[in-house]
C-alpha cells in the first residue's frame, strides 16, 4: 500500500506501519480513506433509537426530524435522503440486514443486553452482510490486524452473538467459511481497527460521544504513538457526492523527515499515564514504548496530577483527566522552555506539543494540525479534529 506522501511498511514489534515516503510538512494530508463498514454506535433501546434517528442510517450525516426524507417500514432506520436510502438497500440495509436489526432489537426490548454486545452485533451484522455483498471488501476486513489466540468457545458472548447471527442465516452463502471461530476473528478485527465517528461537539458534554463506528482499511494500517504526527480528521456533517461525507483523511500534525513512521493517537491525547497504558493493553494488545511513556513511566501519580495540568480552561475536568504535555518527535521545534510546564530535567521535556498542537476548549480534547498547506508553505492556521475550531497559530 502507497500513496505519494507514505507507505506502508513492517516493523518488528509494530507489524504494519506508514511510513513517510518523503519529507512531509504540517498540514500535509497523507491518506483519503472511505469506510468498508459502517455502523450505528447506539443502543437498540427506545431512547437510543429515537436519538440514532437524528443520523442517516447510512451515511449518518445528522438530519432533523424535519429533514429526514425517508424511513425503513421493517426497522424504522430513518435515512437523509431517497437516494442514500436506495445506495442503502443495495449495500449497508439489505432486506437481510433489516431482517437482523429488527430481530435483534425485539430481542434487546425482552432481555437485559449490555451496550457493548449490542454494538458487536451491530458490527456482525454489517460484517456478514459485506460478505454477502463484497466479497473482495469481506477479503479486506479479514486482511487487517486482529486474531483469536485462545478458543473461540471460551468467549460467551462470540457464542450468544454467533447463535443469533445463525439464526438469521438460512440463505448464507456457507462458502464463506461461516463459523463461530470467524464470528471470533471478526470480533477482534472490530476491537483493534474500528474508527469512531463523533456526534457534534458541545462544550457542555463531558463525554465524548460517538454516532458510528467505521471500518477504514487503509488509516487502519497507522500504528499508535501516546504524541502522534498526525491526526485523522471526518467532515461527516458536510454533504457531499455519495456518501463522501464518511470519507477521513489523515493529516500531518507538523512536518517529518523521509523515513519517519507515521502515527496516530488512538484517543484523546490527554489521557495519563496509566490510562493510556490500561488501554493500550486492554484494547490492543501492547505496551506502548513510545517517549512520552518512557518519560512518564519514571513519573510518580502526584506528578502525573501536578505536571500534565497546562490547561486554565478546564480546571474542573484536569482533576480526572490531567493534561500531559509532550512532544513524540525530535525534529519538532521545541518552544516555550521557560514556560512553567518546563520545570526541571524529571519533568516531561515536550511542553510544546500540547500548548501547540491540543485543543483548550472547554470538554474538546482534540487535536490541532495545520489546514492543508499551499504549495511550499507551511499553514498558520490550526484547525481542530474533534470541535472543528480553527485559530492562527500566534493565537496558541
Ligand atoms: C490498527 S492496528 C495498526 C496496524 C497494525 N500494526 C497492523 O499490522 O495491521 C493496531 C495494532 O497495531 C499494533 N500497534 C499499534 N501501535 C503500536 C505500537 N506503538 N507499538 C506496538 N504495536 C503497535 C498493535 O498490535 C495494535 O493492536
Amino acid at each position: 500500500m502507497e500513496t505519494a506522501a507514505v507507505r506502508m511498511t513492517e516493523i518488528e514489534g509494530r507489524g504494519r506501519a506508514m511510513v513517510a515516503l518523503r519529507p512531509l510538512k504540517g498540514g500535509e494530508i497523507v491518506l483519503k480513506d472511505s469506510p468498508i463498514i459502517l455502523y450505528s454506535a447506539f443502543s437498540f433501546l427506545s431512547d437510543d433509537h429515537q436519538k440514532s434517528n437524528g443520523y442517516c442510517s447510512h451515511c449518518f450525516i445528522t438530519v432533523s426530524q424535519q429533514s429526514q426524507k425517508a424511513s425503513c417500514s421493517t426497522c424504522g432506520c430513518g435515512f437523509c435522503s431517497l437516494e442514500c436510502q436506495s445506495v442503502a438497500s443495495a449495500t449497508s440495509h439489505t432486506p437481510w440486514v433489516c431482517q437482523a436489526l429488527f430481530r435483534f432489537r425485539q430481542y434487546v426490548s425482552d432481555h437485559d443486553v449490555g451496550l457493548d454486545l449490542q454494538l458487536q452485533a451491530r458490527f456482525l451484522v454489517s460484517a456478514y452482510n459485506l460478505a454477502s455483498v463484497s466479497p473482495v471488501r469481506f477479503q479486506t476486513l479479514l486482511s487487517l490486524q486482529g486474531s483469536v489466540s485462545s478458543q473461540p468457545d471460551a468467549d460467551s458472548s462470540a457464542v450468544f452473538l454467533h447463535s443469533f447471527i445463525s439464526s438469521l442465516c438460512a440463505t448464507f452463502p456457507r462458502e464463506l467459511g461461516f463459523s463461530l471461530e470467524l464470528t471470533c476473528v471478526l470480533l477482534a478485527k472490530d476491537k483493534l481497527n474500528a474508527f469512531g465517528l463523533m456526534e457534534p461537539f458541545s462544550e457542555e458534554r463531558e463525554e465524548r460521544s460517538v454516532r458510528a463506528y467505521g471500518i477504514y482499511p487503509l488509516a487502519s494500517f497507522f500504528n499508535h504513538d501516546c504524541l502522534p504526527n498526525a491526526c485523522r480528521f471526518d467532515y461527516i456533517d458536510v454533504a457531499g457526492p455519495a456518501s463522501s461525507n464518511t470519507d477521513i483523511t489523515i493529516r500531518m500534525i507538523h512536518d517529518v523527515p523521509q523515513g519517519r513512521e507515521i502515527c496516530l493517537s488512538y484517543f484523546p491525547v490527554n489521557l495519563k499515564y496509566s490510562e493510556r497504558q490500561k488501554r493500550l493493553r486492554d484494547d490492543y494488545g501492547f505496551v506502548c514504548e513510545c517517549d512520552r511513556c518512557k518519560v512518564e513511566a519514571n513519573w510518580s501519580d502526584c506528578d502525573e496530577d501536578d505536571d500534565l495540568d497546562v490547561d486554565d480552561n478546564n480546571e474542573e475536568e484536569d482533576d480526572e483527566e490531567p493534561t500531559a504535555v509532550m512532544d513524540e518527535d525530535p525534529d519538532v521545534e521545541m518552544e516555550g522552555e521557560d514556560g512553567d510546564a518546563m520545570k526541571g530535567e524529571d519533568d516531561f521535556p515536550h511542553a510544546y506539543f500540547f500548548l501547540t498542537y491540543m485543543c483548550d476548549r472547554k470538554n474538546c480534547w482534540g487535536t490541532l494540525a495545520p489546514v492543508t498547506p499551499s504549495v511550499a508553505t507551511t499553514s498558520i492556521v490550526m484547525e481542530c479534529n474533534v470541535c472543528g475550531y480553527c485559530k492562527n497559530l500566534d493565537q496558541v
